[in-house]
């Protein structure tokens, strides 16, 4: 898939966008599948804001988003939803587990609401093997600590199929050494799926090799 951004505002930004230069705000951009994107943006520049417009958790926007072509404004639910399953996968800033549920839950949830899984069950221990939470699997999300939640919380992204993960700074909450392994792992299922992403972050980093680089 491709996502298009044609002359993006988000109105309660409108006032500083207008005054200041972004590579992304009231500028035509395209996401590719196999882009690996990164976007600079300090605190308060709407990082949050654009993840919740490529969700369509948000509308109040000026200009379009569009996916492969289709104003997403005018995408019906049931389709949206397909999206949601196959081809866009996302990891919010905060996180957004089910908090009752034990972190396999979570991770079960989304894996199986696709028809047709991104991994095997096997795949997600060894993910979780990976990232250092097989301990906490059977754990309620609530009761684990904020890394862990956010190490879970990536897990999930990348156990249903997808094309483009979207990141809102996914590594927040990781050490050094916790967030080069996430980064590994993320890489890897992306080089698997043939997928993109888009990360965004408040600095540089050199945890991937990004295709390009934009400044919220
Ligand atoms: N619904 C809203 N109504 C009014 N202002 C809003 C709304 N949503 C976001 N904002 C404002 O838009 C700006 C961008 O918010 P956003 O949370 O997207 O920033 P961010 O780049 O993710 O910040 P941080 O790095 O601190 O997480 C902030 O100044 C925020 O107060």
């Amino acid at each position: 898939m491709n996502i298009q951004l044609n002359q993006l505002i988000p109105i309660p930004l409108k006032e500083k966008i207008l005054q200041g230069s972004s590579d992304i705000w009231n500028n035509n951009v395209v996401i590719s599948k196999g882009d690996y994107l990164k976007i600079v943006a300090p605190s308060g520049t709407g990082k949050t804001t654009l993840t919740h417009i490529l969700w369509k958790l948000r509308t109040d926007y000026t200009g379009e988003v569009q996916y492969d072509g289709c104003n997403i404004n005018g995408i019906n639910a049931q389709v949206m939803a397909s999206f949601r399953q196959q081809k866009l996968s996302v990891i919010f800033q905060d996180l957004r587990l089910f908090g009752h549920l034990t972190a396999i839950e979570n991770i079960e949830l989304s894996r199986i609401k696709s028809a047709t899984p991104g991994v095997g069950a096997h795949e997600v221990l060894e993910m979780a093997e990976t990232l250092g939470v097989s301990h906490i699997l059977n754990q309620k999300a609530n009761t684990c600590s904020y890394g862990e939640q956010q190490r879970v919380a990536i897990i999930r992204s990348l156990v249903q199929p997808f094309e483009i993960l979207v990141m809102d700074e996914p590594f927040s909450h990781l050490d050094e050494n916790n967030t080069l392994k996430a980064a590994g792992l993320i890489e890897k299922v992306c080089k698997q799926n043939n997928a993109g992403f888009v990360l965004m972050d408040l600095d540089e980093d050199s945890y991937f090799e990004y295709t390009h680089s934009l400044k919220l």
